[in-house]
């Protein structure tokens, strides 16, 4: 996988795993409901993150929780939009945008994106083409069925591993054949999206093998409802469990992993690779 990824004026360290905050800038997102609304609080939230070490802040206008509503674009727009400007503007933030709309990609990239991060992995009208435009690098997740469904019975023909990288597959086949170049993909399991717990946990312990598609890898797990059901927490006291699979994660293969809570999550996946890269002759 590369060991570094243009995004934008931005040129991002993978040599070494990195963390990626989260600001939901949706009022119903399902750890912060509505909390990071006011533009202020966003900046402020952003802000604490990067001084505790992220090195991207993804920023979703549209709740891609279970059930979550669907919203239209201009929706999405108005609250994506002023905050990239001022993460861009005021604190010259490596920004990823979490969105599957073209106008959405479109509009943010020119206001200083450095990346997009597509839980439907540009399979939207439109979107492989408007990501193309923007040169930016984009992160393409699997989900089964849409966030209104998807947890509803999911179910697999095949191995959910297997399934989860066929789709991969043909998601960066579909990318390079319109052109946009592998150097600038990156893939991502979906935890949590059309899984059961036993699908998440399968998948995570067998991640190793996605290492085969030579591309940087994105993990989100932080707070997901697979912690929830495995130690029976609610999501205000998932951050334990979710630093033990951080840590799972990196060993795995994640090069990015997309956090509610990045200081203690930079300690576990920095001790992480202190143990991982022991005894390389690159130190
Ligand atoms: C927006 N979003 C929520 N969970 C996510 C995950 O696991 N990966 C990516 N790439 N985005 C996510």
């Amino acid at each position: 996988a590369p060991t570094w990824l243009p995004c934008g004026r931005h040129r991002l360290d993978l040599s070494y795993p990195r963390v990626m905050g989260i600001l939901n800038v949706t009022p119903d997102s399902f750890s912060d409901g509505g909390r990071h609304v006011a533009l202020d609080d966003a900046l402020r939230h952003a802000e604490r993150m990067l001084a505790e070490g992220a090195a991207i802040i993804d920023v979703g206008g549209e709740s891609t929780r279970p059930g979550a509503q669907a919203i239209t674009a201009q929706q999405e727009l108005d609250r994506v939009a002023p905050v990239v400007e001022r993460l861009v503007c005021e604190l010259d933030a490596l920004v990823s945008v979490d969105t599957s709309t073209p106008a959405v990609m479109r509009q943010t990239a020119a206001l200083g994106a450095g990346m997009i991060n597509d839980v439907r992995a540009l399979q939207r009208e439109g979107a492989l083409e408007a990501a193309l435009g923007t040169g930016l690098p984009v992160c393409l997740m699997h989900m089964q069925g849409e966030p209104q469904d998807m947890q509803q019975a999911p179910r697999y023909d095949a191995p959910i591993e297997e399934a989860v990288m066929d789709f991969l597959e043909t998601r960066v086949a579909a990318c390079e054949a319109a052109g946009l170049r592998r150097e600038r993909l990156l893939i991502d399991p979906g935890f949590g999206f059309g899984k059961t717990v036993e699908h998440n946990l399968r998948l995570l312990n067998r991640m190793d093998r996605m290492t085969r598609f030579d591309l940087p890898l994105l993990v989100g797990l932080s707070r997901k409802s697979l912690i929830g059901k495995v130690l029976g927490r609610p999501v205000e006291e998932r951050l334990p469990g979710g630093l033990a699979l951080a840590s799972l994660a990196v060993e795995r293969g994640a090069r990015i992993l997309r956090v509610h809570d990045v200081g203690p999550t930079m300690d576990a996946v920095n001790m992480t690779w202190a143990v991982l890269r022991e005894g390389c002759e690159n130190d």
